[in-house]
């Protein structure tokens, strides 16, 4: 007999790219009874109704959230605790409340204090994701051998986390627990510092006056292309992060701007075994990256195949 679905009834508020990813994914894996849908856009709404993704396109996020097991939100962080505000009074008893934001301790305070005491609230982050955003560029294989994080705030909701490790895993993703602190430092390093990074290097390139946007362009080398991807990324999700992951990311870009200091002095001063050194050492790191099967940036990697181009381009 088939397992029963850790959550009979699930909604998701946030219908974007990881928000549709999920509504597929919990289908495919049978991690879901039912899907209840809310987008505060109109148009995202009207959308997933038409993909036929959720069994509920609701009106309101009271409405999504009434009699669901597990609640979602995959909203920008910054709106997280007014959506919290929303729907925290309409949870249902014995609910399991979580998100998916890229930084916890500021979706923790925002959000926490709306959490009923019938209700537990387990923040998470699936480490998946591209640079694209809505309803349409989601896909159910998004979190298949991604890492999902859980930050779980007290121990006496250990049930719950478990239930809540069963759903992700469902949907592909292999689990790991961290605190809310923890996260916040290591995500700032892997994953928000080298956002800044290649924003502020695209920018960088687009505002040279000596070289036009279209030589920008046309002589891309593919080392520039990979920061252009990183730096299409959604604005509003980037903006909301950096003012949210503050304290760590500047901890962080202290950190950076001495290396780079260091790098520039070496280059200044022709120290050939410090440059040859450390890029030694990052190729090491990248070569067991690669070696642990950890390599997703590789191009196409997990995502769906590039439509064909159309009979003109060809
Ligand atoms: N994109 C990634 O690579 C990625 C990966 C992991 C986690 N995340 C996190 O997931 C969250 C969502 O990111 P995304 O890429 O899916 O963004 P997205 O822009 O594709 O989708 C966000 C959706 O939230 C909706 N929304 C905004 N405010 C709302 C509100 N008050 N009520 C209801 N809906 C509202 C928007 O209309 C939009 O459809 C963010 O917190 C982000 O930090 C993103
Ligand atoms: O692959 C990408 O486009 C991503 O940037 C995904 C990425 C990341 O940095 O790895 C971005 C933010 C998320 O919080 C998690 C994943």
């Amino acid at each position: 007999m088939a397992e029963a679905a850790p959550f009979e009834r699930v909604a998701i508020i946030g219908l974007g790219l990881i928000g549709s990813s999920i509504a597929r994914a919990a289908r495919a894996g049978g991690v879901a009874g039912s899907i209840a849908a809310y987008d505060r856009d109109e148009a995202v709404a009207v959308r997933v109704a038409a993909l036929g993704i959720a069994d509920v396109v609701a009106a309101s996020a009271a409405d999504a959230v009434e009699g669901a097991d597990l609640v979602i939100v995959c909203t920008p962080v910054g709106v997280c605790g007014a959506v919290a505000a929303e729907i925290g009074p309409k949870l249902k008893v014995g609910a399991v409340l979580s998100d998916v934001g890229s930084v916890k301790g500021a979706v923790v305070r925002d959000m926490g204090r709306h959490v009923p005491a019938h209700a537990a609230f387990i923040p998470a982050h699936p480490i998946a994701g591209t640079e694209d955003s809505g309803p349409d560029a989601g896909f159910a294989e998004l979190f298949q051998d991604r890492w999902a994080i859980l930050t779980p705030l007290s121990p006496a909701d250990e049930a719950d986390v478990e239930r809540l490790r069963r759903f992700w895993e469902g949907m592909g993703a292999n689990v790991d627990t961290m605190t809310v602190e923890h996260h916040d430092l290591v995500f700032a390093i892997v994953s928000h510092v080298p956002h800044l990074i290649a924003y502020n290097i695209v920018g960088t390139a687009a505002d040279l006056e000596d070289v036009t946007q279209s030589e920008v362009i046309k002589y891309s080398a593919s080392g520039f292309r990979d920061f252009t991807r990183i730096a299409a990324s959604d604005p509003t999700m980037w903006r909301d992060i950096f003012l949210n992951n503050r304290d760590a990311v500047l901890e962080i870009l202290g950190r950076f701007t001495e290396d780079l200091q260091a790098l520039q002095r070496a280059i200044r001063w022709g120290e050939g075994d410090a440059l040859f050194n450390l890029f030694s050492r990052t190729r090491a790191i990248r070569r067991s990256i690669v070696e642990q099967g950890q390599d997703t940036a590789a191009p196409d990697f997990g995502r769906r195949a590039a439509p064909p181009p159309p009979a003109g381009e060809r």
